[in-house]
């Protein structure tokens, strides 16, 4: 594999930047630029010499090929974060031959020399676009082997119940049918029940990864557009005393206590006073029924019937205004009750977070899927056919860890690395 480099760390000025280097040689090239660098994983302070010229004073380290991030000899030159020593350094890799890495070409390489499985570049993927805490914890599991190590462990369960199969046809009696031992429905049931715990939990870890909906909704002139603009603490939507301002649904991303959120705010319902309106509030609708949770605000703390649903979130609003009420109220003028409308929402999404599991994508879903549906029916199958529904179970295993069909899926999460990693 040829000789690539990329800049490792955001281009622009910094403190330090760091420029990469892999594949075979990238020691010499390193070597030729800064003198000797006798061991490897030692930092040097060295002179970064481009023929006669200083490049720059920056400390050098190398990886062997078999114990680096790509599995390929590679080099790091941390160097002055300054974009022209960057650009230098380029161009002399350039005239020696080296190429720019492309989106994720560091980390394609560390899959293909079985660095990491397809879960950790999921997870390696993931930790780079986390925005909170709860995604960059789910990411980390992720990246560091988590599901691997699980799915490694339900690998051994199939391989043992296979033997155990295998063995049953091998000292079968030719008169008398063979019995596959109890044992290996043991297995295959604690397998399925493993698979079981994580697609129930795939829902939950998927809103952890992308973010929970949260649905404002009430009549109009209710304050929704008032009270999430005090949330974002800026103007996101339009506020007015005309009845059906919001038409459109606007969404708010927010860090909620570390849980990824997404508010809308949607059209006031009611009755639509014209084509637009109506469209406007059909919107609302659908969003607000799809939404993870559905906060219901109206000065007098009322739900919407038509969209409750268990577990939604009740607020009366305008608090500076009308006298306390029971349950939940906030004033986007003062300020009141926000923290405690913020709260109500964070407890139940939490709640809901807390059932997540480790799979948080729908390709990995779709491999637990496709392992669910071989090993369903399988009590009292013959030894040849259970033989055959235990191979294609693991070979669903090998599709979640890429180990199988990885090459199309690769192409697409690559597109969302950025070059240098
Ligand atoms: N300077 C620097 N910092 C970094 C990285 C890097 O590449 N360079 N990383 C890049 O993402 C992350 C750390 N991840 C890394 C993962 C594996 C190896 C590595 O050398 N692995 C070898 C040796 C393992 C060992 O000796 O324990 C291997 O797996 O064989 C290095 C960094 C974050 N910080
Ligand atoms: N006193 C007081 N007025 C508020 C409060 N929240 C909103 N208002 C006022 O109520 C009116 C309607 O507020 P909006 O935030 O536009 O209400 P909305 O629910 O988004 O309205 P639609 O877009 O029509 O659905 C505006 O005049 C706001 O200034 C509040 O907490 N206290």
């Amino acid at each position: 594999m040829d000789l690539i480099y990329a800049e490792a760390t955001p281009s622009g000025r910094g403190g330090v930047s760091v420029v990469r280097i892999s594949g075979e040689g990238a020691k010499s090239v390193a070597e030729r630029m800064a003198g000797p660098l006798p061991k490897a994983r030692h930092a040097y302070l060295r002179e970064i010499l481009d023929g006669d010229d200083l490049l720059d004073r920056a400390l050098v380290m190398w990886f062997e090929a078999g114990r680096s991030f790509t599995g390929e000899e590679v080099v790091e030159i941390h160097l002055h974060g300054a974009p022209v020593i960057v650009r230098r350094l380029g161009q002399v890799l350039r005239a020696q031959g080296l190429r720019m890495a492309e989106a994720g070409e560091f980390t394609r390489r560390a899959f293909l020399h079985g660095k990491m499985d397809l879960s950790e570049v999921e997870g390696l993927g993931d930790l780079l676009a986390a925005e909170t805490e709860s995604q960059r914890l789910a990411a980390l599991r992720m990246s560091h082997g988590e599901l691997a190590r699980k799915a490694d462990g339900w690998r051994s369960l199939l391989i043992r119940a296979s033997a155990l199969v295998e063995s049953s046809v091998d000292f079968a009696d030719e008169d008398v049918p063979e019995k596959v031992p109890d044992e290996v429905f043991g297995l295959l049931d604690e397998f399925k029940a493993e698979l079981d715990f994580q697609i129930g939990g795939y829902a939950a870890a998927e809103r952890v990864r992308n973010g929970f909906e949260v649905a404002i909704i009430g009549p109009p002139n209710a304050g929704k557009s008032s009270l999430i603009n005090r949330i974002a603490r800026r103007e996101v939507a339009l506020v007015s005393d005309i009845a059906g301002t919001t038409r459109d649904i606007i969404e708010l991303r927010l860090d909620l206590r570390g849980l990824a959120v997404t508010l809308l705010d949607t059209a006031g319902l009611r009755d639509a006073r014209d084509e637009l309106e109506s469209r406007g509030i059909d919107r609302a609708r659908h969003r607000a029924e799809a939404a993870d949770l559905r906060l219901h605000l109206s000065p007098h703390g009322k739900a919407d019937s038509s969209l409750w649903q268990d577990g939604d979130l009740v607020v009366a609003s305008k608090a500076d205004l009308h006298p306390h009420v029971d349950g939940l109220s906030v004033s986007s003028v003062t300020g009141t009750g926000l923290d405690q409308v913020l709260d109500g929402i964070f407890d139940i999404l939490s709640q809901k977070a807390a059932g997540a599991a480790l799979i948080s994508r729908e390709r990995q879903l779709n491999a637990l899927l496709a392992a669910r549906a071989v090993i369903e029916d399988v009590h009292g199958l013959e030894a040849e056919l259970l033989a055959e529904a235990i191979r294609q179970a693991a070979a669903s295993l090998d599709h979640l860890l890429g180990r199988i069909g990885a090459e199309d899926y690769l192409e697409v999460i690559f597109t969302s690395f950025c070059i240098g990693k």
